[in-house]
């Protein structure tokens, strides 16, 4: 076969993307394709920068580029990515590619360790990343982001105030707590709670993000529908301990969120706390909250299963430092990397599996 753009484009097009099951032509995927003689150069465009599959896809490029046309081929492939949306149409924030909702079903399962660190970690990749603690019962991320003393900014325009995000570590956040003195005890209620978030989200200067995270108080509450009332959410993610009483309550969450009055996809379920690893014996696994609970919610929900995240002291301690774990270089930063790209890769998979046109505003 002779080497030219028509035929190549035809080799890349047995090529699948394995997640999004097309292939990568058809997909869209392959832009600035130049050939001429031996050489062959072509960027392929991600859907997100947190893919696990770069270097998978690339070789298989590369294997039935050689298949089709021999060796001795000079090859130049860029990997690059965009990051896929169905929300470009929505009424509130188009430009926020996707909105991720973080719940729990119980109290204190690591919810707020959790989006902190996949929030830097999928910033790590080159994401485009924001933050907004919704947790008013015990807003956590000021002291994880380290910026508990700082004020978002408030800018005016038209007669009206904007808040501007803090940004820490590559990630725009706004939390109730920036907005409230931490000895102050404020008595939310349910109105008030909505009222603020949807300020958090329709009166701030988020720019462009790629992913916007909602770190949402335990339980169902108010809070909840009110999210989902303001903007057309991607999608939530559950996390719980493997205990039982937290798998049950995760349980409610999802049933939640599959409500006709909300429904919004579970993009998975995060098993925190998932064995207990001492530091000087990482072999070691203790299942002390028990074991698997998370991955057979996953399974009987018929929903996907991001991952385990070990109970570690570092982690903790990252957390109260205000220095999220995924930025240090140990099994706790794998495990959080490892979640984060199973994230991109289900958001990925949900906006492809979704027509793009069919933004569904519930308003
Ligand atoms: N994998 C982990 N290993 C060690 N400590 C953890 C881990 N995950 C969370 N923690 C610690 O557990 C405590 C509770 O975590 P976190 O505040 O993230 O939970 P939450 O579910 O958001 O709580 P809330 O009920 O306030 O929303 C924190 O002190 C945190 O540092």
């Amino acid at each position: 076969m002779t080497i030219t753009t028509e035929n190549v484009l035809a080799v890349l097009g047995t090529v699948n993307d394995p997640d999004l099951k097309q292939d990568l032509v058809s997909l869209g995927m392959i832009e600035k394709l130049q050939v001429h003689n031996l050489t062959i150069s072509f960027v392929v465009v991600l859907t997100t920068p947190a893919c696990p599959l770069k270097e998978f896809i690339r070789q298989e490029c590369v294997r039935a580029l050689e298949g089709a046309f021999g060796e001795g081929l000079e090859l130049d492939i860029h990997m690059s990515s965009r990051v896929t949306s169905t929300r470009s149409n929505a009424p509130v924030l188009p430009n926020v590619k996707n909105i991720i909702a973080v719940a729990s079903g119980k109290g204190g399962v690591g919810k707020s360790t959790v989006t902190a660190n996949l929030a830097v970690s999928l910033a790590k990749t080159g994401a485009k990343v924001g933050v907004v603690d919704a947790d008013i019962f015990g807003p956590s991320m000021p002291i994880m982001f380290n910026v508990e003393y700082e004020q978002p900014g408030v800018e005016q325009e038209g007669g009206k105030s904007y808040i501007i995000p803090v940004e820490q570590y590559g990630v725009k956040l706004i939390s109730i707590g920036l907005l409230t003195p931490a000895d102050h005890a404020v008595i939310w209620r349910g109105p008030m709670a909505a009222q603020a978030l949807r300020q958090f989200l329709a009166d701030a200067r988020w720019g462009e993000l790629d992913y916007l995270l909602i770190d949402l108080p335990p339980g169902t509450s108010d809070i909840h529908l009110s999210l989902v009332q303001t903007v057309p959410v991607t999608g939530a993610v559950i996390v719980t301990t493997p205990q039982k009483v937290a798998v049950a309550d995760a349980r409610k969450a999802v049933a939640m969120f599959k409500q006709p009055q909300i429904n919004v996809p579970i993009l998975g379920i995060v098993e925190n706390m998932a064995y207990f690893t001492p530091a000087e014996l990482p072999e070691n696994k203790y299942y002390i909250f028990g074991q698997g609970g998370g991955r057979q919610l996953a399974e009987k929900q018929h929903v996907p299963f991001l991952g385990q995240v070990p109970l570690v002291q570092g982690i903790r301690e990252s957390g109260d430092s205000g220095y999220p774990a995924v930025l240090k270089h140990d099994a706790s930063a794998d495990a959080f990397r490892d979640l984060a790209e199973a994230l991109a890769r289900q958001i990925a998979i949900r906006n492809a599996n979704m027509d793009k046109t069919q933004v569904v505003n519930v308003d």
